[in-house]
């Protein structure tokens, strides 16, 4: 049995999510196809495979590229190398790329769907409980520099997504934990069913094979789509917060990992980003005591991280956050709650509190 979402953009696709999903591929990329490029990170090697034998007996030609794990696919030499082999195979508009992987495989691969030929079709099929909820639905591409996270990039959706929770089973726990960042920041933005879901059972949360976890990533992709197909290029022009409230925790988080050179996993330093923008929210008034912490609360009964206990370092978090895609000028500018699933921007918070609130997570 599977579940589809439509996520209803102008252009738009279904998210299936269920077992046994991925026999959906073949329909996916289309009839008038003749190359399919697989990107897949070494862990998804087995995996790519399997996706290949069906497209090559339907005689297509398919094109397994094999990119660094994680974050470090995230370059603009990966990217070139993916453009060469694109190039080699002979790749045209009407060919279709694959994303294979967890979220920095598939905002690898969608970029390079993004800019091959300046666009081609994508279909993302996402191995994390974090890709399946954030990075394959949305059309968020890109990858990193030197300065800080996702710095480089494009919005381009893809054509489907397929996530098939059978390939959870051999999630490594803390990616299980990591991914349930994205779901828990869903709860506090936009559904706190999924918080009280995961009161309720978190020892089920841990297990990717039970049915709470399937539920939970349901609800996470139903947040994600709709608020993206209110907003898909973030420019909030209805005068609502639109998209950016996808970003809560992340102005902090996507600091934590530039410093951390990406050893933090990206679910952990959003968590940790999360109790960050609490604190601001309760100390600028916005949220009582209580809300803030039952953000520390429903992240540790997962596991997560809620402190950075790394005092002294506010001055280098800073220079990176300014290069935060919310920034506007020189005026930083954070996703907070007003109340719960009551996300809002707080813009140009005094200096002093922000200090404050990195003492409060990190000590
Ligand atoms: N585009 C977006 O909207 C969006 C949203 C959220 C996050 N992101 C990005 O996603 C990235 C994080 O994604 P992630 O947490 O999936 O990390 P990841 O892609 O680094 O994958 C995590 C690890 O799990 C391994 N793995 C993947 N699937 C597996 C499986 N089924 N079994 C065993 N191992 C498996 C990978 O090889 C990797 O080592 C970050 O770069 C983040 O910026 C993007
Ligand atoms: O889809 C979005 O919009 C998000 O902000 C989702 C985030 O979880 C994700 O990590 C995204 O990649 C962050 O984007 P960025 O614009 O801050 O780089
Ligand atoms: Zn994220």
């Amino acid at each position: 049995m599977s579940t589809r979402l439509t996520v209803p953009t102008a252009h738009p696709y279904e998210v299936v999510i269920g077992n046994g999903v991925h026999d959906q591929l073949r329909g996916l990329v289309g009839a008038d196809v003749r190359r399919v490029a697989i990107i897949h990170a070494p862990t998804m090697a087995a995996q790519a495979a399997r996706l290949r034998a069906p497209l090559a007996a339907d005689h297509l030609e398919v094109h397994l590229i094999e990119v660094p794990d994680s974050e470090q696919a995230k370059t603009a030499d990966v990217l070139a190398f993916c453009w060469k082999v694109l190039g080699g195979a002979g790749f045209t508009r009407s060919d279709v790329i694959v994303g294979l992987g967890g979220g920095a495989t598939t905002d690898l691969a969608g970029f390079v769907a993004a800019s091959w030929l300046r666009g081609v079709r994508f279909v993302n099929v996402p191995t994390t409980v974090l890709g399946m909820v954030d990075a394959a639905v949305g059309g968020k591409t890109g990858i990193n520099t030197a300065e800080g996270k996702n710095l480089v990039g494009a919005f381009h959706e893809p054509v489907g997504v397929l996530c098939d929770l059978d390939v959870l089973a051999g999630l490594p726990a803390r990616e299980m934990r990591s991914g349930m960042a994205e779901v828990i920041k869903c709860g506090f933005i936009a559904d706190p069913t999924i918080l009280d879901l995961v009161e309720a059972a978190p020892d089920a949360v841990a297990d990717p094979t039970s049915s709470i976890v399937a539920e939970l990533i349901t609800k996470g992709i139903a947040v994600k789509a709709r608020t993206v197909a209110g907003d898909l290029h973030e420019t909030g022009a209805d005068g609502s917060i639109g998209r950016e409230a996808l970003n809560y925790g992340h102005t902090f988080g996507h600091a934590i990992e530039r410093f951390e050179h990406y050893r933090v996993r990206h679910g952990e330093a959003i968590s940790i980003g999360m109790v960050f923008v609490a604190e601001l929210a309760h100390r600028s008034g916005l949220i009582e005591k209580d809300l803030l912490d039952r953000h520390r609360a429903v992240l540790s009964l997962v596991g997560l991280p809620t402190a950075y206990l790394r005092p002294g370092i506010w001055e280098a978090l800073s220079t990176t956050m300014r290069l935060d895609k919310k920034t506007r000028g020189d005026q930083l500018r954070f996703v907070v709650l007003e109340e719960l699933a009551g996300p809002t921007i707080l813009a140009g918070p005094d200096e002093s509190v922000l200090v404050d609130c990195y003492r409060a997570v990190s000590s």
